[in-house]
């Protein structure tokens, strides 16, 4: 199985891009589905962040503000890495279950959108990692128009992320979203028809699936030696 890594800055286009994947009729694991999920009312997640932040951060209906505690943790790089550390073990566990239900299901590719791919260092287990990138005009412009939002806060958001000339430099593969939707689709073939291509013999033993196969191999190997001479 390919979990392929989908990532970039906020209002990069992910969500753009994992729509033609899902067009194309690959499964797409969204990290902010989840992250939206855990902080429902009476999950796991809510309890600790709403123990942690107060019920100030509450709407009357006992759902979490999103925006207002937007504005908290975004502006404050310790509440921040609060909010992190909490939902972070919930996050993940969800990202575990909907790969292995895809999994059992049969699928052979997967595409794993997440926005932190690289701070969270969930790079090590998905291959090849796209990021989608655009300029830093272009991304506040759009980050801007598209949540109806400050310049301030909108600065504060992108800012919150690692930089994305950064995470540009660490992908194997990398979208220029920075032109119209038209040459998105016509850049997107591309990448489809790079991550679609199985690999060579090579390229499986250099990767980290290889490697694993190669370690679980000589697993074998040493152990069946030991049986073996401990039978003479
Ligand atoms: C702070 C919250 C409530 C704000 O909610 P809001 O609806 O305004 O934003 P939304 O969740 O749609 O996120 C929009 C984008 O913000 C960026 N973002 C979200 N959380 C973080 C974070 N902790 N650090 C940096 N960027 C983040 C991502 O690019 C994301 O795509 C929310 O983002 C949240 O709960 N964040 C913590 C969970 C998390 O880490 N999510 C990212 C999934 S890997
Ligand atoms: N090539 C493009 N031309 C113009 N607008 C675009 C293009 N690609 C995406 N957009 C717009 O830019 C905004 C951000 O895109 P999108 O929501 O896909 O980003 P994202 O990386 O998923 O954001 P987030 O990190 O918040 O989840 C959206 O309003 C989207 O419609």
């Amino acid at each position: 199985m390919r979990i392929i890594g989908l990532t970039g800055g906020i209002a990069t286009g992910k969500s753009t891009v994992s729509n033609l994947f899902k067009a194309n009729g690959f499964p797409v694991v969204d990290a902010d589905v989840i992250a939206r999920d855990v902080l429902k009312k009476g999950s796991g997640g809510w309890r600790k962040v709403v123990a942690a932040f107060g019920e100030d951060i509450l709407l009357a209906n006992g759902e979490v503000d999103r925006p207002k505690l937007g504005q908290i943790v975004f502006g404050d790089p310790s509440k921040r890495q609060l909010l992190n550390r909490l939902l972070a073990p919930y996050i993940s566990n969800g990202i575990f279950w909907e790969v292995f239900k895809l999994w059992i299901k049969g699928y052979k590719i997967i595409v794993l959108d997440v926005p932190l791919l690289y701070e969270a260092k969930m790079d090590r287990w998905t291959n090849p990692n796209i990021v989608v990138w655009i300029d830093p005009e272009t991304q506040l412009k759009r980050l801007m128009a598209r949540d109806r939002t400050s310049a301030q806060d909108a600065q504060n958001r992108i800012n919150a992320q690692m930089p994305l000339d950064l995470k540009r430099s660490k992908a194997d593969i990398v979208i220029d979203n920075n032109g119209l939707l038209e040459d998105l689709d016509e850049n997107f073939k591309k990448v489809l028809d790079q991550v679609t291509k199985p690999l060579t013999w090579t390229e499986f033993w250099l990767s980290r699936q290889g490697a694993i196969a190669a370690f679980m191999l000589i697993l074998t190997g040493v152990i069946g030696c030991k049986k073996l001479l401990a039978r003479v």
